[in-house]
């Protein structure tokens, strides 16, 4: 192992490697390939953790995992794979969570270096507050196809992960995707609700039903669409969904009636909503035969890349739902189906369910393959984008062993040389934290713009502060009068969970403070009452509370990347003045030193191997569901900063 062998390493850098203890989180394409280089690099000390288990999708570029440990931890794999290189290091691995109240502050304070290979920003911000809290250094990296990046996180002395605003995550609001879909993936994103409704985890936000509170269907959604059968929040829930089909026996013809004829005709009722756009066409069952179209394809290229006409894709619906009834009527009682992409009949429902959906709004129709990357929202991985990554990874944790953060500065890989022909840009400096970070400031604050009269105690944790703000168990009191609104101890606080903010005087101006125990965090947040327009979120949330002054105050645009992270004023566009070569640049215009730890152990960015594509079916397991809702939105550009 390098670190072993004298003259690899300057001494003292060896002896680093060889007694720090190292945390990587993630053993999927980027964690395999970091956990190989610090084996082979002489580290002694190493910890893993995944929560996931191997899938056949990995095995094309995730090397430690062969075809006989498809359904094992990965963490166990790689730490057995990665012993066979060198059975003498000591490598403790973990089949668990990392957002786990298992590893708190003092379980990370162990660590000399964090190195993350995550593919969430759910996981991601934990690690990030747990590093803060710990004070230790944590090297961040994610690809994204061809492009990637690595970023050192260290407290007070560069950003964290959470000092710039992310893209926002893509979400549709709940009417359009309810009453008014328009293009092919509100489609798609109903057919992964109703997915839910039917057999899966079912979420009220989720409802598939027409929604008769829409603002837009205005005061006749009372009158004409049979609003009697409206409960109080505006939604056709008769009866809930799956009762009703269990009722009925799964029956496809009556779900297909209900779904796909009396609920459209209902929203045809509510007129409003077709003044200006063109209105659905309801299909029924009985009519589709006429239709005399082919059974659906069942050769599997055929089933995948042929659009299937509304007679085929009812076909496939019908088989999808005696399937999925099956599966579901194995499982435990309370138990549920978890949607997956690469699992056949749940995408076959998805497919079919948005393509019938698709031809009634008169929107194009799509092949299951092209539904099946919208769904599970797939950048492909390359195998060499994440095997340079993890290079650069691992050169920066040694300058972070020597001390050298300034030397860490955050490296961007691109699919083309830039103007200056390099493909690996540096920043020029460390970019400094933002004072107004709402995760690093000395005392973090937002502002919450909400309505506060409709949003409930139960949606401020679970939809605000768990899901947006990224806590895992939230306490809440009003500041100035103690009041306990949530408390993280199990049923404590129950009783405010249906109230309306307003309800707990929580309104315009009010104060909350709110304390993250797992994550050392605390918050404030002030409220700022707002009435939400149609499709308008209920609630916004301001990092920097500048912003919400008036126009003429605003202080000049801030830099932004191509994916909308705009970065504080004292951030640094890469550098656009350095050096010619294709080589990571140490310093502006410098080069590492031939026989330097850089340049041994440094990639070399003309040296791509050949490039595997990711097949179609390699998105991990649906149990990760804020994984799959992050990859949304997020574009190919060359400037990428984010991050698979
Ligand atoms: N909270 C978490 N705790 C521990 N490991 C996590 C957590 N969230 C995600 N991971 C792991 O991070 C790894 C990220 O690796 P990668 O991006 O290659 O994902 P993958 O699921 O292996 O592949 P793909 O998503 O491309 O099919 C995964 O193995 C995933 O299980
Ligand atoms: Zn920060």
């Amino acid at each position: 192992m390098a670190a072993q062998i004298a003259g690899v390493f300057e001494p003292s850098l060896q002896e680093k490697i060889s007694n720090s203890k190292i945390l990587v989180v993630g053993a999927g394409g980027i964690g395999c390939e970091i956990l190989k280089n610090l084996v082979l690099s002489g580290f002694q000390d190493i910890e893993i953790i995944d929560l996931d288990t191997i899938d056949v999708s990995n095995l094309n570029r995730q090397f430690l995992f062969h075809k006989e440990h498809v359904g094992k931890s990965k963490a166990n794999v790689a730490r057995e794979s990665a012993l066979s290189f060198n059975p003498n290091v000591k490598i403790k691995a973990y089949h668990d969570s990392i957002t786990t109240t298992n590893y708190g502050v003092s379980f990370f304070q162990q660590f000399q270096l964090v190195l993350n290979a995550l593919d969430n920003r759910a996981a991601r911000n934990h690690v990030n507050r747990l590093c803060l809290t710990a004070d230790v250094p944590l090297i961040e990296s994610g690809t994204a196809g061809y492009n990637g990046q690595v970023e050192l996180i260290k407290r007070g002395q560069t950003q964290c992960y959470e000092c710039t605003p992310k893209a926002a995550q893509k979400s549709f609001p709940g009417c359009t995707i309810r009453n008014t879909p328009s293009e092919p993936i509100h489609c798609i994103v109903w057919a992964k609700h109703l997915f839910n409704q039917l057999f899966g985890e079912s979420n009220e936000d989720e409802d598939v039903s027409p929604d008769t509170a829409d603002p837009e269907a205005g005061a006749e959604a009372g009158e004409s669409a049979l609003a009697a059968d409206a409960n109080e929040k505006g939604n056709v829930d008769r009866v809930n969904t799956r009762t009703w089909a269990a009722q009925c026996g799964y029956d496809p013809e009556k779900i297909f009636n209900k779904l796909f004829y009396d609920d459209i005709n209902y929203l045809l009722s509510m007129s409003n909503l077709w003044k200006s756009r063109t209105p659905p066409n309801p299909a029924k069952w009985d009519a589709l035969e006429e239709d005399g179209e082919a059974a659906a394809p069942t050769d599997t290229v055929l089933r995948d890349q042929k659009v299937l006409s509304l007679t085929e894709s009812a076909k496939v619906f019908g088989d999808a739902i005696g399937a999925l009834k099956d599966a579901f009527g194995k499982l435990p009682d309370g138990d549920h189906l978890v949607w997956d992409k690469d699992d056949k009949y749940a995408m076959d429902f998805v497919a079919a369910c948005a393509n019938i959906r698709a031809q009634i709004f008169n929107i194009p129709r799509k092949s299951r393959f092209e539904i099946k990357s919208m769904a599970g929202n797939i950048i492909p991985a390359i195998a060499t984008t994440n095997a340079i990554t993890a290079g650069v990874v691992v050169m920066h944790a040694f300058r972070v062993l020597k001390g050298e953060f300034e030397k860490c500065k955050s490296v961007y890989m691109r699919l083309r040389p830039n103007a200056r022909n390099q493909l690996f840009v540096p920043d020029r400096a460390l970019n400094p934290p933002n004072p107004k970070c709402y995760v690093c400031a000395a005392k973090p604050e937002v502002t919450l713009k909400v309505d506060t009269k409709n949003v409930t105690v139960k949606e401020l944790r679970d939809d605000i502060l768990i899901k947006a703000l990224n806590m895992i168990g939230p306490d809440v009191t009003i500041d100035g009068k103690g009041t306990i609104v949530i408390s993280s101890e199990e049923g404590e606080t129950d009783c405010n969970n249906d109230k309306k903010l307003e309800e707990l005087q929580i309104v315009d101006g009010c104060i909350l403070k709110v304390d993250d125990f797992v994550q050392n965090y605390e918050l404030t947040v002030t409220i700022v009452h707002k009435d939400p327009a149609r499709d308008e979120p209920s609630f916004d949330i301001v990092a920097d509370p500048e912003s919400l002054k008036p126009k003429e105050d605003e202080p000049e645009a801030q830099p932004s990347t191509s994916n909308g992270n705009s970065k504080p004023s004292t951030s640094t566009a890469p550098a656009a003045d350095d050096d010619d070569d294709m080589c990571i640049v140490e310093e502006d215009g410098e080069k590492p030193a031939a026989g330097s730890d850089e340049a041994e152990a440094g990639p070399s960015g003309s040296s791509s191997g050949p490039e595997k594509r990711k097949n179609d079916d390699t998105e991990g397991p649906s149990t990760k569901k804020a994984r799959v809702e992050e990859k949304a939105g997020e574009d190919d550009d060359d400037d990428l900063i984010v991050i698979n």
